[in-house]
């Protein structure tokens, strides 16, 4: 019997499987039971990543407990401390979120280990907060952040609030792999047990709000401006639109996208990396002549940007509105003052280069870090001990910033206050986010950053991808398309080629990232998804204007599609 068979048969015929997916199982066509059960859900960028369903390869009850009862193992063996500080837990609309954060606390009650958790959803930042307000040994949080309805997933956060690096990652991991039958955990507890099961609500809200307020930089600036807020159906709703009436600032919120709702049905995807994300919004924008749209994602970890210039609604990227916000923040932090000795800003290898020009216009050095916001917590982390360094701003291309270490993830509620005082601020001045940038343009150069994200899904589509990344390996590009290659660095191999010599390259832990730098101070990417079945080439390019950066944009683009077999 193949081991997928064997998974099968094993799940199939098991008198503790939940009841509800006895009918999926067996509906189950050859490919859907190869892809359910082939592998077993692994730990990516943002902790485990899946669809919903039956099978060893998918998020539900059995695989969370596994993970869930991994981790009981690992606290477990830090003592009794660890059990009593216990564990915080948050969750978002997705389906199963909720019954899955429950059945969470349950099963660590069940260990003896205190469980928090939330009595309703609430964003992935809080959940970080929560953390360290409470004094806790960890955290999880259910979500699966931006993907599309049909996935949930599992984030797990060290005492500090910071989602598991891979050392401690692989910790858990060798406890969640040495059980062998999820199927045999059960969540059943006893009156005492139950004790351990504590709900919190409000009693985190009001600390997190306060500090969320306490990151403002010009609270008394005139709140002249007019924004559309959507949450995309998650947990933004409560704490952004909170905040705003808190503040003073006037948000028009996206109805229809207000709801929790784990089907997502207002709105065609909830990722603000995506044009869907800002549809309905574009039209309030439109009917309310707003000066700023932000979005957030399903767990508020990640803030979109629109913008309203020369009449028009222009959607930044990830790396623009990072960049705006990092060049009011450190002028602020300047014209006030404010700037911290040593000062220090985190952005990843696949993050714009405008940025690094920003930090060092302000005086303040870069630290890159992989991709994962885990790894710049880390660094909070560390320079919060050594002292060495003083943290300003954190930020990825992929929509997510940090402004103040009070938590230790992407927190889009901060992120809305600070666009928001930002465009408030320049408004005044008589300009837009765009004129921001682009005066950034000005200065630092013109870049066009753009992400091709191959969707290659299930067993074939992960062979693929390696198959992409391990072909590059093998046959190096030297030029692309008639760019010279004159740097490459090759994060899983930790080498860096230049003028033909190799260097190791340290810093990070080893990564499946190839990175080429080519004569004109472009810029290419390649590197598997961790969140998703996706392969992702990034493209930084430096153009003399946006039309030539455009033009080139487009070249590069091509060239990788036909060096890596991947054209349409
Ligand atoms: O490119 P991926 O591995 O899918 O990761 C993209 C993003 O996913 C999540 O949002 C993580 O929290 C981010 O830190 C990461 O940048």
């Amino acid at each position: 019997m193949s081991i997928v068979e064997e998974r099968y048969e094993k799940w199939v015929n098991h008198p503790n499987l939940d009841p509800r997916y006895k009918e999926v199982l067996a509906e189950m066509t050859p490919e859907e039971k190869n892809d359910a059960f082939y592998t077993t859900i692994e730990f990516g960028t943002a902790g485990m990543r899946g669809l919903l369903g039956p099978g060893t390869n998918r998020i539900n009850i059995h695989t969370i407990r596994k993970a869930t009862q991994g981790f009981a193992e690992y606290i477990k063996e830090h003592g009794e401390k660890a059990c009593e500080e216990g564990i915080a837990i948050g969750y978002d609309n997705r389906h199963m979120s909720r019954e899955l954060a429950f059945d969470c606390a349950d099963l660590l009650a069940k260990n003896g280990i205190k469980a928090y958790v939330f009595k309703s959803l609430r964003p992935t930042p809080e959940l970080s907060f929560a953390v360290r307000h409470l004094g806790c040994f960890g955290g999880i949080m259910i979500t699966a952040s931006h993907n599309p309805k049909e996935y949930n997933g599992y984030k797990l956060y060290d005492s500090k609030g910071c989602q598991l690096v891979p050392d401690l990652a692989a910790q858990v991991i060798d406890r969640v792999n040495a059980i062998d039958d999820e199927l045999a955990i059960e969540t059943n507890i006893t009156e005492d047990q139950k004790k351990l099961v504590q709900v919190i609500g409000k009693d985190v809200d009001e600390p997190y709000y306060e500090n969320v307020l306490s990151i403002q930089l010009n609270p008394d600036v005139e709140k002249d401006i007019t924004i559309v807020f959507s949450p995309e159906h998650g947990t933004a709703n409560v704490p952004v639109r909170e905040i705003y009436k808190r503040t003073g600032y006037h948000d028009i919120p996206v109805e229809e996208q207000c709801t929790p709702d784990p089907d997502f049905s207002q709105t065609p995807t909830p990722n603000p990396e995506q044009p869907g994300a800002y549809e309905l919004a574009l039209k309030y924008a439109a009917d309310n002549d707003a000066d700023i749209i932000l979005v957030c994602d399903p767990d508020a970890d990640r803030m979109g940007v629109g913008v309203k210039h020369d009449g028009e609604y222009v959607v930044m990227t990830g790396n623009q509105s990072g960049a705006v916000l990092l060049e009011y923040i450190l002028s602020q932090l300047h014209a006030q003052g404010k700037m911290p000795d040593n000062p220090v800003m985190f952005n990843t290898v696949v993050t714009s280069d405008l940025g690094e020009k920003v930090a060092a216009d302000h005086g303040v050095e870069t630290e890159k870090t992989l991709t994962g916001f885990k790894f710049i917590g880390e660094k909070v982390a560390k320079y919060e001990q050594t002292h060495e360094k003083n943290y300003v701003f954190g930020y990825e291309e992929s929509y997510g910033s940090l402004i103040k270490p009070f938590v230790r993830d992407k927190d889009a509620p901060q992120a809305c206050l600070m666009l928001a005082e930002a465009a408030a601020y320049y408004k005044k001045q008589g300009k837009d986010l765009v004129d921001v940038l682009n005066d950034l343009y000005a200065k630092h150069g013109t870049y066009e950053e753009s992400q091709v994200a191959l969707s290659l899904a299930g067993e074939a589509g992960a062979k693929r991808i390696q198959q992409i990344l391990s072909d590059l390996r093998k046959d190096a590009p030297k030029e692309i398309a008639g760019e010279p290659v004159v740097k490459s660095e090759d994060y899983k191999e930790e080498i860096i080629e230049e003028n033909g010599e190799k260097k190791p390259l340290t810093g990070f832990v080893k990564s499946d990232v190839l990175k080429y730098y080519l004569e004109d101070g472009s810029w290419i990417a390649v590197r598997p998804s961790g969140t998703e079945p996706k392969c992702k080439f990034y493209y930084c390019v430096k153009g003399s204007d946006k039309a030539d950066a455009h033009e080139k944009t487009e070249k590069f683009q091509q060239a990788m599609a036909e060096l890596t077999g991947t054209a349409e």
